[in-house]
């Protein structure tokens, strides 16, 4: 193992904190290293193994759609795209009714800010406190971790952040100049925190009195992490542009703006406004195509709900002074704990699982949603005894 982390690490950019382990093969809910050292995946790639890894039916959809067509870019039509957008369409919240397919999450961030102000001619960019939504140039001017933004200024003009949860900072901050509001229904590198109910419910209104756009960033609570097939689903919600990635083709790198018709009707989106060479490639589209048909077969999103009251009745039942509170939805789980949480990440990963942060005292668990109920207990029963 150790070459192949010396290797690595003499030639990578640096910019990564890792774990002294290569993983070299998964199988559902398991990883196993380059020494067959097992462990329980509690990151799933940063939420993008939902579907588990190792799965058969994405290697032979891949396999079937690179013996025809890998690459093919929207100068023509492609078979495997246009049924991916009507798949897509069909499944995402109410009112969405297109779709710009891209090739990770921060693209579609980007992309989402730009039809934004195309649609509606107007730059403010209202984002929130805690934030996370990619780090290319545009999507990082939304994101606040100020360690990852300031660096890099100036960033995009015309970009401020208000309170999550906090209405009236909303209320204040949206104007007939603001083109959108963009947020996480669960703000998920930024802590885990989940939305007061009718908090959304207000942005939406407000959204549409001041000639605003809503823009849902789901590229981490998309596909079932949330216990809903989106975390929209929860509340009603009908977002102006839907953000998705992640989970979306099944660990196969690939994003998703779908566009509502406030966006549409703008008439604003014309031939030449945005573009990606790889953008809505057959590949991908193959592999989201074979992972939705598992969403919908192996009913995941159903499952992680019902796993997640088994969690959280679990975890909340703990009672130790290093835990601050226990939150989250669905399978997107945070434990908030009174000290640092690197050290415990540490010491998870040499008990054999891969756990994640959320800030710096945030314990972060994202499994696959296959993982079985004797996999997550036995990971609990680990991170209760690392927790102490
Ligand atoms: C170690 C590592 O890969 N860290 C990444 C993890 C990012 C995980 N989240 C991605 C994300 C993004 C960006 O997505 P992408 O470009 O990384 O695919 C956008 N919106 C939300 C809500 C997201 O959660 C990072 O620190 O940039």
């Amino acid at each position: 193992m150790s070459t192949i982390i010396d290797v690595e690490n003499t030639y990578t950019s640096g910019v990564y904190g890792k774990r002294p382990v290569a993983i070299v093969r998964g199988k559902g809910a398991l990883l196993w290293d380059a020494e067959g050292r097992e462990y329980i995946d509690c990151a799933a790639g940063h939420g993008v193994a939902n579907i588990g890894h190792g799965r058969p039916e994405i290697a032979a959809a891949l396999a079937a759609q690179a013996q025809r067509l890998i690459t093919c870019p929207e100068i023509v039509y492609n078979d495997v795209r246009a049924q991916l957008l009507q798949r897509l369409i069909e499944i995402t919240p109410e009112g969405l009714t297109h779709a710009f397919l891209c090739n990770s999450g921060t693209e579609a961030v980007e992309g989402a800010l730009k039809f934004a102000r195309l649609a509606t001619g107007r730059t403010g960019i209202v984002a929130t406190l805690r934030g996370f939504h990619g780090r290319s140039m545009g999507a990082l001017s939304t994101t606040w971790e100020k360690s990852y933004r300031e660096p890099f200024a100036p960033l995009i003009p015309d970009v401020k952040h208000i309170r999550y949860n906090d209405l009236a900072a909303a209320e204040a901050a949206i104007t007939e100049q603001t083109a959108a509001i963009i947020i996480e229904l669960v703000q998920a590198e930024g802590g885990v925190h989940v939305p007061q109910a009718d908090y959304l419910a207000g942005l939406a209104a407000l959204c549409r009195e001041r000639g605003a756009l809503l823009i849902v960033d789901e590229i981490q609570t998309g596909f079932g992490r949330t216990g809903a097939l989106f975390a929209c689903n929860h509340y009603n919600l009908q977002p102006d542009i839907l953000c998705l990635a992640k989970s979306l083709a099944g660990g196969v790198p690939m994003g998703a703006i779908c566009l509502g018709q406030r966006v549409m009707e703008s008439g604003r989106i014309t031939k030449g406004a945005h573009g990606s060479t790889f953008g809505g490639n057959p590949l991908a589209c193959a592999a989201s195509l074979a992972t939705i048909d598992i969403f919908e077969r192996e009913q995941l999103a159903p499952r992680a709900a019902a796993l997640s009251t088994q969690v959280f009745e679990r975890l909340r039942s703990w009672r130790s002074p290093l835990i601050r509170e226990v939150r989250g939805q669905g399978l997107l789980i945070g434990i908030e704990l009174t000290k640092r949480v690197q050290p415990y990440l540490e010491a998870l990963c040499e008990r054999g699982v891969l756990a994640l942060p959320a800030g710096p005292t945030v314990l972060r668990l994202l499994p696959p949603l296959v993982i079985s109920e004797e996999q997550i207990n036995r990971a609990l029963d680990i991170v209760a005894d690392v927790l102490g």
